[in-house]
């Protein structure tokens, strides 16, 4: 593949996880998961144009929180995709921001892999997918599943993905909050929470493959689990009013979304997201919330 001529564009999808199972903290200070990731129809973008040296700007809401020097994500991954070809990362990256920034989403995650999709084709490396995924797995553990997309099993620390079968839409709604929860931080109280104990090796239940394989929104509701959630809740007591809001307002089930603070609420159908989300707006325990659905396609280019 010859360099793109103009600019490259990749959307990329924001996700939620519907088992989050925790193992106890290994050596490298990581967990051992089986996490269970859907993406979602929250969508960021990244453009990559040619320029004399690496810059990044980002608009959307949050934006004024998110770096814009090398520690973002989208930096870094074409720092390390430039690197790994011996090239100078001269490529101006824009992100057009729609995933809630420190939401528990994947936001930086997304903006990581889209960059790299990004430069490989502005830069006509035709990396092989396998190629690609080391390098998500190196800049995070949930990048490599922004790369994918659609619904996948997570192992070790998240980055060695599965894919999985899932037959139907589901419908959600998210409740937005204000400010963010750190992901290292909620880890910490996940192990503060749960010094002491036999922390069981973590695993993906059965049923809820199940429930995704036949696109059974309320199967699926009974299974949603999130072993980060007590320790999200631990951190940020108020989210469990978003909680009960969401569940009042007609939700299936609720959860916090990764390592929070936004609330994920499982709804029947399209109509019943947006009586939900309309009836968690006007609840007072959320900054806004959003109707979406998944599965959701992977990194993209437009
Ligand atoms: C909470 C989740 O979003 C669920 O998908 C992820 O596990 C977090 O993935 P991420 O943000 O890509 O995390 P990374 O950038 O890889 O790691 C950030 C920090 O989170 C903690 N971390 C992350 C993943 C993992 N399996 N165990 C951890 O303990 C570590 O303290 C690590 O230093
Ligand atoms: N491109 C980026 N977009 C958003 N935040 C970024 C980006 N690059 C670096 N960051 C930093 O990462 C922190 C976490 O942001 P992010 O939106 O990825 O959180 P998150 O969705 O909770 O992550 P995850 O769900 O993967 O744990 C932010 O507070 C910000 O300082």
């Amino acid at each position: 593949m010859s360099p793109a001529a103009g600019p490259v564009t990749v959307r990329v999808p924001a996700k939620v996880n519907v088992r989050l199972a925790v193992g106890a903290a290994r050596p490298d200070g990581f967990h051992d998961l089986a996490n269970v990731f859907l993406a979602v129809s929250l969508y960021d973008e990244v453009t990559a144009r040619p320029a004399d040296a690496l810059t990044v700007t980002c608009e959307g809401p949050g934006a004024d929180q998110v770096p814009l020097d090398r520690t973002n994500l989208a930096a870094r991954a074409a720092l390390l995709l430039a690197a790994r070809h011996g090239i100078e990362p001269a490529v101006h990256l824009h992100i057009a921001k729609d995933i809630p920034v420190a939401g528990g989403m994947a936001g930086g995650s997304a903006d990581g892999a889209g960059a790299l999709l990004a430069c490989d084709a502005l830069w006509g490396l035709n990396s092989s997918r396998a190629e690609l995924l080391d390098l998500c797995a190196e800049l995070g553990s949930d990048v490599p599943f922004s790369l994918v997309g659609g619904a996948a099993l997570g192992t070790g620390r998240g980055e060695k993905l599965t894919p999985l079968d899932i037959g139907g839409t589901f419908h959600w709604v998210f409740a937005l909050a204000d400010g963010g929860l750190s992901t290292p931080a909620v880890y910490g109280e996940f192990d503060r929470l749960t010094a002491g104990t036999d922390v069981p090796a973590p695993e993906a239940p059965p049923a809820l493959l199940t429930a995704l394989r036949s696109g059974d929104a309320p199967a699926l509701a009974a299974a949603l689990a999130n072993d980060l959630q007590p320790a999200a809740l631990s951190l940020r007591p108020a989210l469990r009013e978003t909680l009960d809001a969401g569940l009042a307002a007609g939700a299936l089930a609720g959860i916090v979304s990764g390592s929070g603070p936004t609330t994920a609420f499982l709804v029947k159908d399209e109509d019943s997201a947006v009586s939900v989300a309309a009836a968690l707006a006007a609840s007072g325990t959320c900054r806004t919330a959003r109707a979406a659905s998944s599965p959701a396609p992977g990194a993209t280019v437009r």
